[in-house]
């Protein structure tokens, strides 16, 4: 990889699961995560986190780092001597927001883009085109499940499903549809101050369902992707489901009793990812407030939905990050 290659990266957070689509819906927030990677020539790694950074490594354990390395691994490529990652994040972790998925999909995008010739060729500033189904396919088999890494890799609303395992490939196909979302739907978010980490939320998820209630997950799965593209009037209904809110409801108390007290109210709340944020999806946004402003200090947010993913463009190295990646 040439020295001088640099690339300027912005990546959407998103939420995932919206209720009954657990593990397969995704919904990218407009929320962003910003990154410059550039190939240097003074060998080692430099991790630069920014003033409001978050309580990550700066070493090889860094999450975009790690990511990238095993990208270029999966790329055939061999990885830079020198490399510089800045990071400006905005996506709050463990909050059920996708920051880890962002991470991924921005090491994973991070990486194929700095192999390409337009990362030190093409004019300072020009889109660097991506693989998104690479991005997709990778990203998702890093995270463990595709839901909110395919909303951060196409924008937009998604559904996700893994296509085989048959052994043929050393990953699993995910396989990504785009739903055209109705025009009318807002998300309003309800970040709480306290974190989650997914891992301490799947590990209390039960081994198997009862099939009755599968059944009924199903059902509501369906109506979801009517109400997201159709009828947001269903949208109520549509948010109902059986696989994971109820079983980790000890994990993230306050949540559900916010959510309880929405729906008692006939907004479409729901966990956002595995929580602890709470996701409502109206079209009434202005209607949507916190019932009990005194139990628990959550942050309202209308985050709104970019129509786009992840994108990269040739770094322009004279500008600082922020002012760059807001043009991207
Ligand atoms: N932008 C990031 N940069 C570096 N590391 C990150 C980043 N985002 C997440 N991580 C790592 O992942 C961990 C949190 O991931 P976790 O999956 O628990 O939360 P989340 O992604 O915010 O939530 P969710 O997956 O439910 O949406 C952090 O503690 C950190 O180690
Ligand atoms: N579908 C995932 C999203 C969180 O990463 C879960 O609920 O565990």
């Amino acid at each position: 990889m040439p020295v001088g290659a640099a690339v300027d990266l912005v990546v959407p957070g998103s939420s995932a699961n919206l209720g009954p689509g657990f593990d397969s819906v995704g919904l990218a927030l407009g929320v962003l995560d910003s990154y410059r990677a550039v190939v240097r020539e003074a060998p080692g790694l430099v991790v630069d986190l920014g003033e409001e950074s978050q309580d990550v490594p700066t070493d090889e354990r860094h999450l975009v780092v790690a990511t990238m390395y095993r990208a270029w691994d999966e790329l055939g490529v061999q990885r830079p001597e020198g490399l510089e990652l800045v990071c400006r994040n905005t996506i709050r972790m463990g909050r059920g927001m996708g920051s880890s998925a962002a991470a991924i999909v921005a090491g994973v995008a991070l990486a194929s883009a700095l192999a390409r010739p337009e990362a030190l060729e093409a004019p300072e500033g020009s889109p660097i085109p991506l693989d998104l189904d690479f991005v997709n396919d990778l990203s998702g088999a890093l995270e463990g499940h595709p839901d909110n890494a395919s909303a951060s890799v196409f924008g937009g609303a998604t559904v996700s499903y893994v296509e085989s395992r048959d052994g043929e490939r050393s990953l699993p196909r995910v396989r990504t549809v785009r739903l055209p979302l109705h025009p009318d739907i807002r998300p309003v978010v309800f970040l709480p101050s306290t974190q989650l980490p997914t891992a301490t939320a799947r590990a209390v998820l039960p081994a198997t369902v009862p099939h009755a209630e599968a059944a009924l997950n199903s059902a509501r799965a369906g109506l979801l992707t009517f109400a997201l593209t159709q009828d947001p009037s269903l949208l109520l209904p549509a948010t109902t489901e059986w696989l994971h809110q109820e079983q980790r409801r000890g994990a993230y108390p306050q949540a559900m009793a916010l959510i309880d007290a929405l729906r008692a109210r006939g907004h479409a709340a729901v966990v956002s990812g595995a929580g602890p944020s709470v996701l409502v999806l109206t079209t009434t946004p202005e209607q949507v407030q916190d019932p009990d402003e005194a139990a628990e200090a959550w942050q309202r947010l209308g985050p709104g939905i970019p129509a786009v993913g992840v994108q990269a463009a040739r770094a322009t190295l004279r500008t600082s990050l922020g002012e760059r990646t807001a043009a991207i």
